[in-house]
């Protein structure tokens, strides 16, 4: 046994160990989330995901952008510059907010918070007031110039729905399987 070995154990053995400090918070946690589920969706070009947490911060629905259930995400288009409009995967694609929502494991969702990766469209800003979620924390605002995106903050600001940008305090959040040095970890008793 090393000496940091010997320092760890003696440590444990006298229960002096202190909190952990670099914990990620509950913002980071929830829209973390958001990224996570983003990482299922099938979409080329935009990958969104939505996490519905509760005033008791516990999340009650995750959603992404996709087909809807028995819509063959190989059968079901996913360009956009199509020559027909049936072509085109806004006629199909679910956005992850309504996901999100419609995925709810609570009987409602009235005041809760929806973390999302991009600010909300107006169909979704509607779902999102009509569902009774009060606050929408979002990360990208880089389609928020077009009508679509300022007709949702018409109607969040109508409804007194607040609505923030996210400024993440960290560049990444790593999950590394290769690297989890369970051994290094103490043991639970
Ligand atoms: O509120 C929103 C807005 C958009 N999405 C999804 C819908 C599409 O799958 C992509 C956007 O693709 P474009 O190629 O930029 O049209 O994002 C969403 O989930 N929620
Ligand atoms: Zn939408």
């Amino acid at each position: 046994m090393d000496l940091a070995e010997l320092t760890e154990n003696m440590s444990l053995s006298s229960g002096s160990q202190t909190k952990r400090e670099d914990y990620i918070d509950w913002t980071e946690y929830f829209m973390a989330t958001a990224f996570l589920a983003a990482k299922r969706s099938k979409d080329p070009s935009y990958q969104v995901g939505a996490c519905v947490v509760n005033r008791e911060n516990k999340i009650v629905g995750v959603g992404y952008n996709g087909m809807p259930t028995g819509c063959s995400d190989e059968e079901f288009p996913w360009g956009k510059n199509t020559s027909s409009p049936l072509d085109n995967k806004h006629m199909y694609v679910c956005h992850a907010e309504m996901n999100a929502i419609l995925n709810k494991n609570s009987a409602d969702v009235k005041n809760c918070t929806i973390y999302v990766g991009l600010f909300p469209c107006n169909e979704c800003a509607k779902i999102i007031i009509q569902s009774g979620i009060t606050e929408v924390v979002y990360l990208s605002d880089e389609k928020g110039k077009k009508p679509i995106y300022q007709a949702s903050k018409r109607m969040f600001d109508a409804t007194g729905v607040k609505y923030w940008q996210y400024k993440p305090k960290r560049d990444k959040i790593v999950i590394d399987f290769s690297n989890i040095e369970w051994d290094k970890m103490s043991p639970c008793k």
